[in-house]
């Protein structure tokens, strides 16, 4: 009898999860997976929790209920330490994409290495100016982060989140405050990445030509269900999804 081959364990497994922000109740009943080399896209209004769900996928904020498992693992069992480790598996993002303002740039990527590998200096200083020339920043090792663009300063933040060479990724808001053009460049950043590393990404973006450029599938919370209301490739829920996503997506594609 022929049998079915087996289904490979997803890298994230989100099931029965509520959360909240704020000590308020903003969704529940979430249920998805992200496969390997994924990119999965959270969308949905200003407000409607998808900040507070990314923070959930790596393990900042505990959930209400459910679980979020990585590679099979929940995210809130076993030590601290194992925890730890668990969390150091991401490269994250958040939307200040914050960098440490005394320190030149390749000090700021450099400093995870300094303190999770063990490497020497003259190797993180390698590994810091290998990723800063994979954003397109070659050369800017020595500047200080105030001295940089905001689109600069963007792909800085994702140089340093790919520091330890994740193989999970999660952007929030990567393209907020760029234009068109730097948004763009990122998108591509984030696919060649995908493509040549096989990096699994969840990305947060209000941004509807990301969604369309970067997106495998997306995910729509619904700020008045307080819960997912699709999940698929942008392009089939743009053209039958429910109708506030239509509505969601249409906003990018009139004439
Ligand atoms: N620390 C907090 N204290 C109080 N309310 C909070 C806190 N953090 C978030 N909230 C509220 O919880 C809700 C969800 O916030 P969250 O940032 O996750 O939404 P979002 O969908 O990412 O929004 P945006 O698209 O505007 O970034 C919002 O109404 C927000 O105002």
């Amino acid at each position: 009898m022929l049998q079915s081959p087996p289904t490979p364990m997803p890298r994230i497994q989100v099931r029965g999860l509520a959360i909240q922000a704020g000590g308020r109740l903003v969704q529940q009943g979430l249920d998805f997976d992200v496969q390997a080399g994924e990119v999965l896209v959270i969308m949905g209004a200003s407000g409607c929790g998808k900040s507070t769900l990314l923070r959930h996928l790596v393990g900042l904020q505990r959930p209400v209920a459910g679980t979020v498992r990585i590679d099979g693992d929940d995210l809130h069992a076993g030590s601290a330490a194992a925890q730890a480790a668990r969390r150091r598996r991401f490269g994250v993002m958040f939307q200040a994409g914050a960098l440490w303002s005394a320190m030149s740039l390749g000090r700021n990527l450099m400093l995870p290495l300094q303190l999770f590998t063990g490497l020497d200096d003259a190797e993180c200083a390698r590994r810091a100016r290998y990723k800063l020339a994979l954003v397109g920043l070659d050369g800017a090792f020595d500047l200080a982060p105030a001295a940089l663009s905001g689109g600069m300063r963007k792909r800085a933040a994702l140089a340093r989140a790919l520091v330890l060479d994740p193989t999970l990724l999660l952007l929030d808001e990567p393209g907020a405050g760029l234009d068109p053009a730097n948004t763009a460049r990122l998108d591509e950043l984030v696919l060649n990445l995908r493509h040549h590393l096989g990096t699994t990404v969840v990305m947060v973006t209000h941004e509807i030509a990301s969604i369309f450029a970067v997106a495998d599938r997306a995910l729509f919370l619904d700020d008045h269900a307080m819960t997912m209301t699709a999940l698929g490739p942008p392009r089939d829920l743009l053209h039958s999804g429910p109708p506030a996503v239509r509505a969601f997506l249409q906003r990018g594609t009139g004439p």
